[in-house]
């Protein structure tokens, strides 16, 4: 399904599978090379296994078929996670979140409050570090969750529907800011989305899923450089690759009708 990217590849999914309890068949035969820098989006409607994939190559489940391989020398470690849910912890300041994940690797906040600033530098949000989550709109806490993602400078970053609950506006907001971060700390990304509209304008590879069993259908590629910006938003290119990936979505929904 996937040709190799002229890009290093970093992970490799072979024709892997997931079944639970036996019988539901969440994902069947995913090949995906994920080359170093990809933007790739997992395009499908609900029930193409598009969050089991995402959870199998964080090493969170176990394939039941295939391999998940990291080529590059790198292993589910050095990952980054962001859920639709912020997931912040109410108790504690926006910094205090964001340290999270050196925590768990057993640093000390002070030594490491540079890139805890850094980090909510990159999201905008460095005036609000002393905040407490309750504080802030929804747009801030994710914000606050893609800090905490990146703090640590990942090379992979898996991201399951972050923006979906937010409104639109907020939305292409942060689709723009999050093109500039992921620039910026030169990752690779993996995101999950219903939206046509945002895997067009982020990735630059689009990867179609069907459901039942939770199937790659097709994959797509966007050959827009970046940065992208409102120009490339509002053209026709944009709107081109809009209903191709709109007639492969339909295509996915149209096999599972
Ligand atoms: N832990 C589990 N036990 C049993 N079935 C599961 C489990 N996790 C997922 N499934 C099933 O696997 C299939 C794929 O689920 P998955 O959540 O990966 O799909 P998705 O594409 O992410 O859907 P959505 O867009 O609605 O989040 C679904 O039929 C789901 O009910």
């Amino acid at each position: 399904m996937t040709d190799a990217t002229a890009r290093e590849e970093i992970l490799r999914v072979e024709n892997v599978g997931k079944t639970f309890n036996g019988s539901v068949v969440a994902l069947k035969g995913m090949t995906l090379s994920v080359g170093k820098g990809d933007f790739i989006s997992l395009l499908g409607p609900s029930g193409c296994g598009k969050s089991t994939a995402l959870r199998l190559i964080a090493d969170l489940i176990h394939p039941t078929a295939g391999r998940i391989n990291w080529t590059g020398g790198q292993g589910a470690g050095d990952l980054g996670v962001v859920f639709q849910e912020p997931t912040l912890m109410p108790w504690a300041t926006v910094a205090q979140n964001v340290f999270l994940p050196f925590r768990l690797r057993g640093r000390k906040f002070a030594d490491v409050e540079g890139e805890i600033l850094d980090a909510l530098e990159m999201v905008g949000l460095a005036k609000f570090a002393r905040s407490y989550p309750r504080e802030l709109s929804g747009g801030m806490k994710m914000r606050v969750s893609i800090a905490r993602a990146m703090v640590t400078r990942p090379r992979l970053i898996l991201m399951d529907e972050p923006f979906a609950a937010l409104d639109e506006i907020t939305r292409f907001k942060l689709n723009n800011d999050l093109l500039e971060m992921k620039a910026r700390i030169g990752c690779t990304v993996i995101f999950v989305t219903h939206s046509v509209f945002e895997s067009v304008f982020l990735s630059d590879r689009i990867v179609v899923m069907a459901a039942r069993p939770g199937r790659v259908i097709r994959e797509l590629r966007v050959d827009e450089a970046y940065p992208r910006d409102e120009e490339f938003r509002t053209s026709a290119k944009y709107a081109a690759y809009t209903r191709e990936a709109t007639a492969a979505l339909h295509e996915a929904m149209g096999e599972t009708a």
